[in-house]
């Protein structure tokens, strides 16, 4: 059976560690026929998109700003943003069979899951904690915290589909991090970000339906 050419669109808002990692799996072949045709950033200085820029891959810059200037409130501000964001994927040509959030630090409403739904494409996000635990920002910073204060002995990190409520999607793949006492907050950062590299394509991997033979 010919292989099936998958797409993904990549959200990013900071680094782009992730998204580097998986730039480099679909180089390497570990992520097969399958190429990132198009990187969005709501952030403009993100590193992210010079990640993308030197790897050739287009991207856009799609920010909230004009949008709250140009609205009477912040929830058509964000409904405007979100239908618009839709619209900019659903033009691309061709269209993402994926999209997955690395790092996207923008929480997305109906106006844009619905009509990505209804294309039948798939969100979905990578989450440096376990489900059910630390949703929401600075979930690595709240693990540190519990870890030194309460005695948490483990985090985590999970591939999950993205659903209107906030890191709440179905989870397609974890993997725990330990908690080491008296670790420096960096300390644990920079491991999460070893595991996540790896989630993040392994999560691609799976969503992606278990690829192309
Ligand atoms: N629907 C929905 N949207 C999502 C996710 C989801 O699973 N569901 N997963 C996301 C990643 N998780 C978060 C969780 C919280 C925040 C967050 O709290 N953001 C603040 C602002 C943060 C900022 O702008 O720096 C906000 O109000 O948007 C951002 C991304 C991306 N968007
Ligand atoms: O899901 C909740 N919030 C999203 C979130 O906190 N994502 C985290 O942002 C970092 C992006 O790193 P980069 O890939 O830019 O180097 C990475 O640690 C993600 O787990």
């Amino acid at each position: 059976m010919a292989d099936t050419q998958h797409n993904l669109t990549v959200l990013i808002s900071g680094n782009g560690s992730n998204l580097q990692a998986l730039i480099d799996a679909c180089a390497s072949g570990a992520l097969p026929n399958t190429r990132i045709t198009h990187v969005i950033s709501n952030r403009k200085a993100a590193y992210g998109l010079e990640r993308a820029a030197k790897a050739s891959i287009p991207t856009t810059y799609h920010n909230l700003v004009p949008y709250k200037k140009s609205h009477p409130d912040t929830d058509s501000a964000r409904t405007a943003y979100d239908t618009d964001l839709a619209n900019i994927i659903l033009a691309l040509s061709p269209r993402p069979n994926l999209i997955v959030c690395a790092g996207w630090m923008h929480i997305v409403t109906p106006s844009f899951l619905t009509p990505i739904a209804n294309a039948g494409i798939k969100i979905i996000n990578l989450h440096p904690a376990l489900p059910g635990e630390f949703a929401g920002a600075d979930a690595i910073g709240r693990a540190w915290e519990a870890g030194q204060k309460e005695g948490l002995k483990r985090t985590g990190a999970m591939i999950h589909e993205v659903i209107a409520e906030v890191d709440a999607g179905e989870a397609i793949v974890t993997q725990e991090v330990e908690i080491r006492k008296g670790e420096s907050k960096d300390e644990l950062e920079e491991r999460m970000h070893k595991v996540e590299h790896g989630l993040i394509v392994e999560g691609t991997r799976r969503a992606l339906g278990g690829l192309g033979r």
